[in-house]
């Protein structure tokens, strides 16, 4: 039997897509009621086997995209495994724009899981990514248990919520200068892009769009879920400064009827977000809001009479982030608290030139990161650094659960100071 974890040819681009679960029509990773998903409408879109054309389709725009980088197995000249890399960009704490290697579209075909497939494509992705010079690695995992092993830790989380119309009412505030608009999608394909760009600068953990990311949107019905209708806020010089996507499903029954579902929501204001939001909480003919993909933190909370009222109804993690080069990624980042730390990683397996003790010094948007013959303050396995890493996480729970072992008094709370991030790392779309 000869195996090859290798990048796929050209030729061979059908076979790949066809050892992913997707293309197969098999049941997906992501569950009906995915956190992401708003509305009713089961998941997964693709629900009968991929034919040649899509195929075919699929394997020419993927060619053509240098940010994507299949890696395949190949087991005697048969493709039973696929997965790959996009060259990404994350927003890092300090406003900073990191290179990161995102891993998407990963199966082994049913018949030849854990062999260890995975693990070789991932070590495969994992050198490649360091040789284009990207310190870190991020994905969302379709199940929780897969990917500690290879050093992925959560970075960010994502909640679904819902407010009853009755309760929704906000505190006052000063009137808006700015304006509302429903739009329609053409308009909306070109006012996401520049809200979320401004977004993103401020946001750690959002992410740089794909190409086409809001090709996609449209006016036409989709299914039970109706269409997506488009909302926009101008500021009062005229200029977009907040978007969202929102539906208003069909229901056959009574139980989802007058649901309003928000899809998305961006602002790049608190102006902005508060109008959206206004409307949206309080729309006529609907009796409650339901709101996906948003951030933990969420602001809307804080403008509420009765903060109580917003129901978080399911939390997920959402990112996963694996350091490649701690380095590299440490220095790339600034820290709200200036200070230094010297710490061991000992366990990092796959990319073994993390493991040593580093010296990390931050002061004001500078940061160094250099090895040391110094006692460590303390040790961190490189999955809890990995998370630590976006802010989002306690070094207190980490070190709780055995992750961090502090050598000196005083250790854990410098960490803290060092790594924290407000508000919270959030991204509104994966990949
Ligand atoms: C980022 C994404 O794309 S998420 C999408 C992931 N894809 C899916 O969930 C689709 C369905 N599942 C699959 O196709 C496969 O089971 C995969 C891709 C998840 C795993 O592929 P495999 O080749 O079986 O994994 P591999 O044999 O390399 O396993 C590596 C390790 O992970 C473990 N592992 C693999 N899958 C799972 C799982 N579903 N649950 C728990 N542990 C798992 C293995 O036991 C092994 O552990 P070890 O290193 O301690 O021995």
């Amino acid at each position: 039997m000869v195996t090859e974890v290798r990048p796929p040819r050209h030729d061979e681009m059908a076979a790949y897509y066809r050892a992913l679960p997707y293309a197969n029509g098999l049941p997906s990773w992501e569950p009906a009621d995915a956190a992401w998903h708003g509305g009713p409408e089961p998941w997964p879109p693709q629900r009968t086997p991929a034919g040649a054309d899509q195929l075919e389709k699929w394997a020419a725009a993927d060619i053509k995209d240098k940010a994507f980088h299949p890696i395949a197995t190949f087991v005697d000249g048969r493709c039973v495994g696929a997965s790959a890399a996009l060259s990404l960009e994350v927003t890092v704490p300090g406003g900073g724009m990191e290179r990161m290697a995102g891993i998407t579209a990963t199966g082994v075909i049913a018949t030849h899981r854990r062999r260890g497939y995975l693990r070789q494509m991932m070590q495969a992705m994992f050198d490649a990514a360091l040789e284009r010079g990207e310190p870190l690695a991020m994905l969302s995992a379709s199940e929780g248990s897969i990917y500690g092993r290879f050093g992925f830790s959560p970075a960010t989380y994502r909640t679904r919520w819902e407010l009853a119309r009755h309760e929704a009412a906000l505190l006052p505030t000063e009137p808006d200068a700015g304006s509302l608009e429903l739009v329609d999608a053409a308009q909306a394909q070109k006012a996401w892009p520049r809200v979320h760009a401004e977004v993103r600068a401020h946001r750690v953990g959002e992410l740089g769009p794909l190409p086409g990311r809001w090709d996609g949107l449209s006016d036409e019905t989709d299914g039970t879920n109706g269409p997506l209708r488009y909302l926009t806020h101008r500021d009062q010089h005229g200029n977009v400064d907040g978007i969202a996507n929102f539906r208003l499903p069909w229901s056959p029954t009574t139980d989802r009827a007058g649901t309003l579902v928000v899809e998305a929501l961006e602002s790049t204001n608190p102006v902005a977000y508060r109008a959206l939001w206004g409307l949206l909480i309080d729309f006529d003919l609907t009796k409650t809001v339901v709101a996906a993909g948003r951030p933990r933190d969420e602001p809307l909370r804080w403008m509420l009479t009765n903060p109580r009222a917003m129901r978080i109804t399911r939390q997920t993690d959402n990112l996963w982030a694996r350091l490649l080069d701690v380095p590299r990624a440490l220095t790339r980042r600034s820290y709200p608290t200036p200070g230094e730390l010297r710490f061991t990683i000992g366990d990092d397996r796959m990319c073994p030139a993390n493991n040593r003790t580093w010296h990390l010094k931050a002061a004001g948007p500078v940061a160094t990161c250099v090895p040391t013959d110094e006692t460590a303050d303390l040790t961190i396995t490189l999955s809890a650094l990995s998370s630590l890493y976006f802010g989002g996480v306690s070094a207190h729970h980490l070190a709780y659960a055995g992750h961090i072992a502090a050598h000196t008094d005083g250790a854990i709370g410098q960490l803290t100071r060092m790594f924290w991030t407000d508000p919270e790392p959030h991204n509104s779309f994966g990949f």
